[in-house]
């Protein structure tokens, strides 16, 4: 089944169009990557998917058609956006609680849930220290535990993994794996060659707002390009000849 569809989809800033003819599916229990230089159209897709902006042409379809509510599509999604969106002056367990709450969560639920999303990323909810007192790697974490909280099918990352620790990278992707394996359906981005290819079943590789490749890891395997040296050579190929062909 497919959980998610761009359908020709193009978005514009004012006169700027900033992607076109974008047009992919993201499959149950997938892991679609986008890899692109800044200013691909990256987050824009992502802000897309998550509903967060309408494309000014195109569609995207959520469970083939079967979703069409806003609300309804926004319940099964968890969104991390590149910035933290943390209270600082608040700990981990009292952010997760304040968001838990807003989702609809109390009582006994809230606290599992809580402790759930916590424990998917390596985080504590016993520790008392206020989210500004922490780490870059750790509010990320915990961000990531905030989009957890509600158990989406559908999770839309933007960059989980840029400018943290080691430790805190090795959480975040074993948590996407485990997620993957129940089933949940990610989209996300990275700037990681590396990362894309271990994790993802699918690369979307982007420039300048449109889709260069679609790609499973499996066709990319066939053809030997599944290392990080031999994708990226062949993705230096594509922008050499563009260069030349201008
Ligand atoms: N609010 C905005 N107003 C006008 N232009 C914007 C706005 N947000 C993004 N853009 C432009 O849209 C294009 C795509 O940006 P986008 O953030 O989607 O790329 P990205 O691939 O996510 O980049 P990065 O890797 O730097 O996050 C860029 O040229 C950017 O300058």
């Amino acid at each position: 089944m497919k959980i998610l569809e761009f359908q020709d989809v193009e978005y514009g800033y004012k006169t700027n169009k900033v992607i076109e003819a974008i047009s992919f599916t993201l499959g149950k229990g997938e892991i679609v990557g986008l890899l692109g230089p800044n200013g691909a159209g990256k987050s824009t897709i992502l802000s897309i998917a998550a509903t967060l902006l309408k494309p000014t042409k195109g569609s995207v379809l959520y469970y083939e058609k079967r979703l069409q509510e806003h609300k309804e599509i926004r319940r099964l999604m968890g969104f991390v956006p590149q910035e933290i969106a943390l209270y600082g002056n608040m700990t981990a367990k009292e952010n997760l609680y304040f968001f838990g709450e807003l989702y609809g969560l109390k009582g006994e639920e809230l606290r599992i849930k809580s402790e759930e999303a916590g424990e998917m990323v390596a985080i504590s909810l016993k520790e008392t220290q206020k989210i500004k007192e922490l780490s870059g790697g750790m509010k990320r974490r915990i961000n990531i535990a905030v989009a957890l909280l509600n158990s989406p099918e559908i999770l839309v990352m933007d960059e989980p993994t840029v400018g943290i620790d080691l430790q805190s990278k090795q959480y975040i992707l074993k948590a996407m794996e485990d997620l993957k394996n129940k089933g949940t359906s990610i989209l996300y981005a990275s700037h990681h060659t590396d990362e894309i290819l271990n994790l993802c079943t699918r690369i979307l590789l982007l420039n300048e707002g449109k889709i260069i490749a679609d790609q499973s890891i499996k066709e990319l395997k066939k053809y030997g390009l599944d290392t990080v040296k031999t994708f990226e050579e062949e993705v230096m190929k594509f922008f050499f000849q563009q260069k030349t062909t201008v």
